[in-house]
């Protein structure tokens, strides 16, 4: 894993306060393949950081890690504060409505069910989630569902958003809506870590981080 600077940087990191997020020296192996060897990963607020690397990488490996879904074998990880994880696939529950979804997970981040609402709705409409909102989870299109995946890891104002590849099924105009939400999630002081290979848009990145295959 190598890191260095992005082609340009548009954002006002907080040069000055530490990283609220630090994966440093991080090695995990399925069976025999290593995965990651000794890879590092950090992040301050007020940051947009952009994950790349080839298919295979390891790079929801190493996002996984960072949220504390997996254990790495070596090396080890800090956060500070609350994270928000947005995995590459959604994890819905396809009986539940989005507002159900929004409610549920709301309240699992500490919000009650009238800020969860209230928030996650205002995020959806954001990102052009209209009008669906009472459906059934396994009624509404790809990019739907990936919508509200990415909201969901919003919910409860978290410090930290590790963003798997977020915009998978977003059309055209979602698309660079989220990528002008990313920045006022920066602006607002959160640390944003998007897993990408939209190499296009990473001079929207502070920095960028290359995971190694
Ligand atoms: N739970 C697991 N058990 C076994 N192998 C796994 C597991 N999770 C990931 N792998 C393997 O680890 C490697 C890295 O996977 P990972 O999803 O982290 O890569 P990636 O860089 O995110 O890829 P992509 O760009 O395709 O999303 C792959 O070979 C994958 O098959």
């Amino acid at each position: 894993m190598t890191s260095g600077p992005a082609p340009a940087a548009p954002g006002p990191a907080r040069a000055d306060s530490g990283p609220v997020l630090a994966a440093s020296g991080i090695g995990k192996r399925f069976g025999r393949r290593v995965v990651l060897d000794g890879a590092d990963l950090s992040a301050r607020s007020g940051e947009i950081v952009a994950v790349v690397g080839e298919n295979g990488a390891g790079k929801t490996t190493l996002l996984r890690v960072c949220a504390g879904l997996l254990r790495p074998d070596t090396g080890r990880v800090v956060r500070s504060g609350r994270v928000g994880y947005c995995p590459q696939e959604p994890v819905l529950l396809e009986r539940l409505s989005a507002r159900d979804h929004l409610v549920l997970f709301g309240g699992a981040a500490g919000w009650d069910r009238e800020r969860s609402l209230s928030t996650g709705t205002r995020l959806l409409e954001a990102l052009g989630f209209a009008g669906r909102s009472r459906v059934p989870a396994r009624r509404l299109s790809g990019g739907g569902r990936q919508k509200l995946n990415l909201v969901l890891s919003l919910l409860g104002d978290p410090g930290v958003l590790l963003l798997d590849e977020p915009y998978q099924g977003l059309d055209h105009g979602s698309y660079a809506g989220f990528w002008e939400l990313a920045g006022t999630w920066r602006d607002d002081g959160k640390a944003v870590v998007v897993v990408t290979h939209m190499l296009a848009e990473l001079w929207r990145a502070d920095r960028v981080i290359e995971v190694a295959a």
